[in-house]
């Protein structure tokens, strides 16, 4: 008799991303959990609900303790790629709890008293994209570049428009190629198809992406053209962006190969955000050369023996490259502090407005003490 081998039943959201890691992670949050809760990724969220895949669509509101989290740091409420473990309440559905995240992508609050904000979670991958016709930008680059590394996801990059460069196009891919040493690069184009194959291939099924750069970088031509439909707006239909992103927005997209495209808000302002090591691995060819400066704390100026400048004189290292590493380290420190002192009076406020049962006693108290005096 023939015996046949059929595959291990996968789980329902292992098409939305359900992998180990995942589990664990639900795991843990329904062990210690009173209700019956399940699991879901949430497609778009806004203030007091997400719209979750279970993997059926359902509308959720948030939890009381999740919009209390939320309140004191928003930053925990979900977003979109979150995953979640929601249970039914009546005719409803309440998110109980986010689970914890891997790799994110956060907006800088550049306020004094301004939170950082999640736009995305359970991103896998970042498809930077810069158009092959405009530039590159570099600073541009080596923001995004910092910012993805930060976040924990790995970054991609991708030349889109290749077919506008004409003849500049070596140089603008080698331009690009030396500011994202280490990171895979794709040469891509919409229009004519250039490119597009290599880069489906890595779109693996399950994994999830977001793709990032200037508004009109061909981001969302680019994944329709994968996709071989309209699957996201292009500039040519969207005329203004009025609307795009409202609540009823599906912004968890799946690609008809599998991979899974969180679409984002448009990102204006790249901050880099309070973390040194996510800019020193974008410039990983500078840093290889500080290690090799005479001193520890080689300030890389006129320092004897320092590497760094002697690469800069010999023409092996750009200068504005190092100026640029100068000022997205400082400012990552800036942002850094700013998050402390927002941190500390967020706790100072928390501790104010807790309610301290031994402070009660305390006052209740006193007036017996006072008797006996
Ligand atoms: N020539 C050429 N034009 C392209 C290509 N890809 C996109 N475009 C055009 O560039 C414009 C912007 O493309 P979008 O895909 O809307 O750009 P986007 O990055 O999604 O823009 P936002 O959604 O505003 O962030 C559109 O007019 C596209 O037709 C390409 O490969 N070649
Ligand atoms: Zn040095």
């Amino acid at each position: 008799m023939n015996t046949r081998v059929t595959d291990t039943p996968s789980h329902p959201l292992t098409a939305l991303g359900w992998n180990s890691s995942v589990a664990a992670a639900f795991d843990s949050v329904s062990h210690a959990s009173e209700h019956l809760l399940v699991p879901g990724r949430v497609s778009a969220a806004r203030r007091g609900g997400s719209v979750v895949n279970l993997p059926e669509e359902v509308p959720a509101d948030h939890s009381p303790a999740v919009l209390k989290a939320a309140r004191r740091d928003p930053t925990l409420a979900p977003c979109t790629g979150d995953w979640v473990a929601v249970r039914r309440s009546g005719d409803a559905w309440l998110v109980e709890a986010v689970l914890e995240r891997s790799g994110t992508l956060v907006r800088q609050g550049i306020a004094k008293d301004s939170h950082d904000q999640v736009l995305a979670a359970g991103v896998d991958h970042v498809l930077i994209c810069e158009a092959a016709d405009q530039g590159p930008n570099m600073g541009r680059l080596e923001r995004f570049l910092s910012l993805v590394r930060t976040g924990g996801a790995t970054p991609v990059v991708a030349v889109t428009k290749a077919e506008l460069a004409g003849d500049r196009l070596p140089e603008v891919v080698e331009l690009v190629r030396s500011v994202s040493p280490g990171v895979d690069l794709h040469v891509v184009s919409a229009h004519t198809g250039e490119g597009l194959p290599e880069l489906a291939e890595r779109l693996r099924p399950g994994s999830t992406w977001v793709l990032l750069g200037t508004s009109g970088a061909g981001k969302s031509s680019l994944v329709n053209a994968i996709a071989g439909g309209d699957l996201m707006d292009t500039g040519e239909v969207r005329g203004d962006k009025r609307g795009r992103h409202t609540t009823t927005h599906r912004q968890l997209l799946l690609l008809p190969g599998g991979a899974i495209v969180l679409d984002i808000p448009g990102v204006r302002r790249i901050d880099v955000p309070g973390d040194t090591e996510g800019v020193d691995r974008t410039f990983s060819d500078v840093t290889d050369l500080a290690e090799r400066c005479r001193f520890r704390d080689c300030a890389h100026e006129s320092e004897p023996g320092c590497a760094v400048r002697a690469a800069v004189d010999e023409g092996e290292l750009d200068l504005r490259r190092l100026e640029r590493w100068n000022r997205l380290r400082r400012e990552a420190e800036r942002n850094r502090s700013r998050g402390d002192v927002r941190l500390r009076a967020e706790r100072i406020r928390h501790w104010k407005n807790a309610d301290r049962p031994g402070l009660r006693v305390l006052r209740t108290r006193r007036p017996a003490w006072r008797c006996r005096r």
